[in-house]
């Protein structure tokens, strides 16, 4: 496949995915995301890759979920199925991610928010630069990931964290990211490809058999949440076609604030 919007590398048996839209802090669109989900099935079936990073290109972002600049009043683009009706493959896009039986690390450089933080979210680790923010921002803006975003946040960080996070859409810093158990190691910014690269490295040393069973194993265990993820998507595409949830995105883009009051009925 042609990449326009992904960067993909590969060395010394490490696959290197880089979301390559730095003026728009990396938001994907629905080329972005099949180039995404193309890059992970070539890493899974290229036998010499033995683990993935996946991070943004510059220096401000990691994702910052769907590009708004792109949502219509009914998705993002796309009027078939693939998508589940919103146009974008993104529960395809996790499915891959927790797939690939070779662990994925999310080098978050920077902005990590809404579908982009669920990214790192689903990745089996992330080494974040200490000018990362995370955070979700789905209620903001008219839009919601209550499969993975919401289900298996929670099992990362805890029921109380993960319904803070959703309900008021704060943004967190690397340090409280790391105290809630979402972040595996904080380094300077500089570092973060080096130290990256470096757990990748450890990867490879290890039994890639082994590996593989215990991220099934780990996959197992939440494995219900696929389902959930469905009925999120599905019903997500039914809200996209609402009022409310263009009065979200139409704010973003306007750059004005949101009025969602009328909405409360
Ligand atoms: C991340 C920010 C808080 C940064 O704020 P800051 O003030 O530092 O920078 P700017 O706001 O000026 O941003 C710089 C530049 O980038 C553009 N931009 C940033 N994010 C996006 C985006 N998501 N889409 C389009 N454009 C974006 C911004 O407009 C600026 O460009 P200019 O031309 O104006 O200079 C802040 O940027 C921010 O809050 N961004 C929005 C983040 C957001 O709300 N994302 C969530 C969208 S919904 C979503 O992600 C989502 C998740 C899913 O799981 C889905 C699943 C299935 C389908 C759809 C899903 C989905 O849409």
């Amino acid at each position: 496949m042609e990449l326009t919007d992904v960067l993909y590398e590969k060395d010394n048996g490490i696959a290197k995915i880089t979301i390559n839209r730095p003026n728009i802090y990396n938001a994907f669109r629905a080329q972005t995301v099949k180039e995404l989900i193309s890059c992970f099935r070539d890493a899974w079936d290229d036998n010499r890759i033995g683990a993935v990073i996946l991070t943004g290109a510059g220096e401000k972002a990691f994702c910052t979920g769907g590009d708004q600049k792109e949502k219509g009043d009914n998705g993002y683009g796309s009027s078939g199925g693939l998508g589940n009706g919103i146009g974008l493959e993104v529960e395809a896009l996790h499915h891959v991610i927790r797939a690939i039986p070779k662990p994925v690390i999310a080098a978050v450089n920077g902005y990590a928010i809404g579908g982009g933080h669920v990214l790192h979210v689903v990745c089996d680790l992330t080494i974040a630069a200490e000018n990362a923010i995370f955070g979700q921002s789905g209620p903001k803006v008219g839009s919601y990931d209550a499969g993975f975003g919401s289900a298996y946040l929670s099992r990362i960080v805890g029921e109380k964290k993960a319904r803070e996070i959703w309900y008021l859409c704060e943004q967190y810093s690397a340090q409280e990211a790391k105290e809630m158990g979402l972040v595996n190691k904080i380094v300077p910014q500089g570092d973060l490809m080096a130290v990256a690269e470096e757990w990748a490295g450890k990867i490879l040393e290890k039994s890639p058999t082994a590996l593989k069973m215990l991220k099934y194993s780990f996959n197992a265990d939440s494995a219900n949440i696929e389902g959930i993820s469905q009925l999120s998507m599905g019903s997500l595409a039914m809200f996209y076609r609402t009022e409310e949830s263009a009065e979200g995105k139409n704010a973003f883009v306007e750059k004005r604030p949101v009025d969602f009051k009328k909405f409360r009925k």
